[in-house]
């Protein structure tokens, strides 16, 4: 647990060194939850203990309040639009007896600044239900409960013997959060904080269909990675979860890239929950006005600094060191900023038919740095540290946004940057199928090797090339074959792609669920239905999952949980049922989507704001009602035939 913010030094870093900081709550002689669970439709978990006494309940949940009106605005203030619900800065804890009795404990030791510093413990009030802990340089954190607590250095301790029927709550607060007085108030703010994500996730639209509880996490996931006082998205929870056991791939996923923000956009956009995507374009817009060129990545603040350092006083998770916090991809030229960032408003833009003017500046700024950056080298997508190269997805991602900046230029009326920005897309993409490609018509990963990269799998989700081009095809069977283990994706070779880090990394999940998107596609359906019902017998109980996964042994390795890997699934996921539909296996999901039993016009799909499924953005397919769609759609805009009708 990292305080105040997600990205802040942690309090309770167990997890990369075992003197760094715990907090527990559960039967003092058991370590093995029988069972662990969220509840439906919310980030609330649950905890099932089985002792030989009893069986207990433990939910854990970072509680959400109604806004308060008179809140004082502080330092870290809402730069957005503040909404109804805030974070509470209550991390609430209740147990509940249902069977016997439990010998229950408690016990909190806080190590503020990554395990630097300890605090000292001291009584709040005339009782024993409270106490604050206070670190000279960092703060403190309080304890509100009704156990009674007693203190044996840094640890707060509780013992208490639970009986069936029985119930007590913790909550640990910080900053101005309140903490509940009593149980009735703990279990009164749960039920809040439960409505909040109930309500929040049922403004998606959901296919009725065996995966949909993978979706629902999925979404509810990247929801979790939101910091909304700045509309910055997260590209994972941890730091330096080791990306391979005891290795040195060990990195800091507690930021803001564009790269992983707007993937997670388009994903939630798939589900039909839009909504979050303008506080985060607001975040870039205030970003970019003023500077010249947009970073790759930013801090959730919005800071531009992000030095890395390494933490080696931390033995790190199962001895992976070093332990790093702050990320050296920061200052990267990635050229596929762009191209991510245009898609994306593109995206959102035309779903809505309407776009913000102030942000046609800033996107302006980014297709003229498109233009102007295409042709030099880059530290590519995935932010390999050697030297730079021409990697052909960020000269993809180049075309992207010339494409995109084309389309939006002819929405407002914009002829001449219209035509200017299509004839360099037309560029772009003529000299990456003259430098891209190998002999056999496979794309490379850059222009001076004949190794695969899993990149490369974006050029028929992103509408670079049609799904039944042959080269399109040839690059998705050779991934499929030749860059897997066990069928599982790698990003690349390590030991032919020079990323500046030794030893070996796991399978990459995103990669895995693009080869299904990728392979569905092609139309090679049974083949990405396997690989899909295998990626989803790998979620964790809960259905998370971390950045990669050890083919061999299953095991999820790097941070935890991964927006990436829960991007991408949503978007295979969603692949995959709509070729069901398309057989007549379910009720169509796009006439789901579009808020009805039978489809409307083309214009009423879009007014409405309802979301058409993502992968038809781009190509028609004659027998469906998506194309007439998506035909009427595109058909202003001239481009490469296979486009548009
Ligand atoms: O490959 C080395 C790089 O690995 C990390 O980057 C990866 O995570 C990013 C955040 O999800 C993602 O945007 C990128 O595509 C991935 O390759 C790490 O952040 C880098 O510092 C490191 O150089």
């Amino acid at each position: 647990m990292c305080l105040p913010r997600m990205d802040g030094p942690s309090v309770f870093g167990a997890v990369l060194d075992r003197g760094a900081g715990s907090f527990r709550l559960g039967p003092a002689d058991v370590r093995v939850p029988s069972g662990r669970r969220y509840l439906p439709g919310t980030m609330i978990v649950e905890t099932t203990w089985s002792t030989p006494t009893g069986w207990a309940v433990v939910r854990d949940a970072l509680l959400v309040s109604p806004w308060q009106r008179d809140a004082r605005r502080e330092s870290d203030a809402y730069q957005r639009v503040p909404g109804d619900y805030r974070a509470a800065r209550v991390l609430l804890r209740t147990v509940r007896c249902i069977e016997g009795e439990v010998d229950l404990v408690l016990e909190c030791e806080p190590a503020f600044d990554y395990g630097r510093q300890r605090g000292t413990w001291r009584y709040a009030g005339s009782g024993y239900g409270a106490a604050e802990c206070v670190s000279p340089d960092h703060g403190q954190i309080r304890l509100t409960t009704d156990l009674s607590l007693g203190f044996e250095g840094p640890l707060a301790m509780a013992r208490h013997r639970l009986r069936e029927g029985q119930y007590v709550f913790c909550a640990l607060s910080w900053g101005d959060g309140a903490a509940p007085d009593n149980f009735a108030e703990a279990k009164q703010r749960m039920a809040v904080t439960a409505d909040f994500w109930h309500e929040w996730i049922s403004r998606g639209q959901f296919p009725d269909h065996p995966w949909r509880e993978y979706l629902v996490r999925s979404a509810l996931t990247l929801k979790g990675l939101t910091y909304a006082p700045t509309g910055a998205l997260l590209a994972a929870a941890t730091a330096s979860l080791p990306e391979t056991p005891g290795g040195e791939r060990n990195y800091d996923y507690r930021y803001s890239w564009l790269r992983d923000a707007t993937y997670m956009l388009w994903a939630l956009h798939t589900l039909g929950l839009t909504r979050d995507a303008s506080d985060f374009y607001y975040f870039i817009t205030d970003l970019a006005e003023g500077e010249s060129d947009l970073q790759i990545m930013y801090g959730i603040g919005g800071e531009r600094e992000l030095t890395e350092q390494t933490l080696d006083h931390l033995s790190g998770y199962e001895g992976a060191r070093p332990v790093r916090i702050g990320n050296g991809a920061w200052d990267q030229r990635q050229h596929d900023v762009w191209g991510v960032l245009l898609d994306s408003v593109h995206l959102h833009t035309s779903s809505r038919d309407q776009a913000d003017e102030r942000r046609w500046p800033m996107l302006v700024k980014q297709v003229e740095a498109a233009l102007k950056y295409w042709r030099d080298p880059d530290q590519g997508l995935w932010e390999v540290r050697g030297p730079a190269k021409h990697f052909t997805a960020s000269k993809v991602m180049c075309w992207v946004a010339a494409d995109r900046g084309a389309r939006l230029a002819l929405l407002r009326g914009d002829l001449g940057r219209a035509d200017e920005w299509r004839r360099a897309a037309d560029e772009i993409h003529a000299d990456v199928c003259a430098n891209g490609l190998d002999d056999r018509g496979v794309f490379c990963q850059h222009y001076e090797t004949k190794a695969l990269d899993a990149s490369l799998l974006l050029i028929p989700l992103l509408g670079f090339l049609p799904p039944d081009d042959p080269r399109v095809r040839a690059t998705v069977l050779a991934i499929a074959d030749e860059l897997t283990e066990d069928e599982l994706v790698l990003r690349y070779r390590v030991e032919e792609t020079d990323d500046g880090f030794g030893g070996e990394e796991g399978t990459f999940t995103i990669c895995s669920f693009w080869l299904v998107s990728a392979l569905t596609e092609i139309g090679e359906v049974p083949r990405a239905r396997a690989l899909c019902e295998k990626l989803l017998s790998y979620a964790s109980p809960l259905h998370l999952y971390a950045e990669e996964i050890d083919a061999h042994s299953g095991q999820h390795l790097g941070n935890f949980p991964q927006a990436f890997s829960h991007l991408a699934l949503i978007n295979a996921v969603m692949h995959l049922i709509r070729e069901d539909e398309r057989a007549g296996d379910v009720e169509p999901l796009t006439a789901l989507l579009c808020g009805g039993g039978t489809w409307r016009s083309s214009a009423s799909c879009s007014r409405n704001g309802s979301p058409r499924a993502w992968w038809s953005r781009y190509w028609p397919r004659s027998t469906s009602s998506t194309s007439r769609c998506r035909t009427r759609r595109w058909s202003p805009v001239p481009s490469a035939p296979w486009c548009y009708p």
